[in-house]
């Protein structure tokens, strides 16, 4: 087995890690997330709605950060297509983000009320 089918992925993570701190957020968001689920023990299907979630936001902002790198590499400058481009991939994380926040609303509310 290539070493590197888990180096390069790893690397990465590392580079997220590093300059992305929308990440670094939305991992603070996600374990707070699971702390909570996990203090008032929802259920087997719950927590794969919820994991299904944390997932959706993370790999939405990985492939945002992926293509904001692609951006700025093709293009210096302004240009239109390259906000579009930006403003599209941004709007995936938004769409993932709003998701998670009605799954953990769905599923959060009952065991407070
Ligand atoms: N080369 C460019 N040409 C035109 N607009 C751009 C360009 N680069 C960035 N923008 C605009 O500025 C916004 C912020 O871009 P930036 O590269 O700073 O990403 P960011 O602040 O890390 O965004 P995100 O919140 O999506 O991670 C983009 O969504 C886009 O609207």
């Amino acid at each position: 087995m290539n070493p590197d089918r888990f180096k390069h992925p790893l690397q990465g993570l590392f580079q997220l890690f590093k300059k992305d701190r929308k990440f670094l957020l939305h991992l603070i968001f996600a374990a707070a997330a699971i702390c909570i689920c996990a203090a008032v023990n929802i259920t087997a299907v719950e927590w794969l709605f919820i994991i299904t979630a944390v997932f959706l936001v993370l790999i939405t902002e990985t492939i945002n950060s992926a293509i904001e790198y692609t951006v700025d590499l093709v293009t210096g400058d302004y240009h239109i297509l390259a906000r579009y481009a930006k403003d599209i991939a941004a709007a995936a994380v938004l769409l993932a983000s709003v998701y998670a926040v009605i799954v953990g609303m769905v599923i959060l509310i009952p065991y407070f009320y």
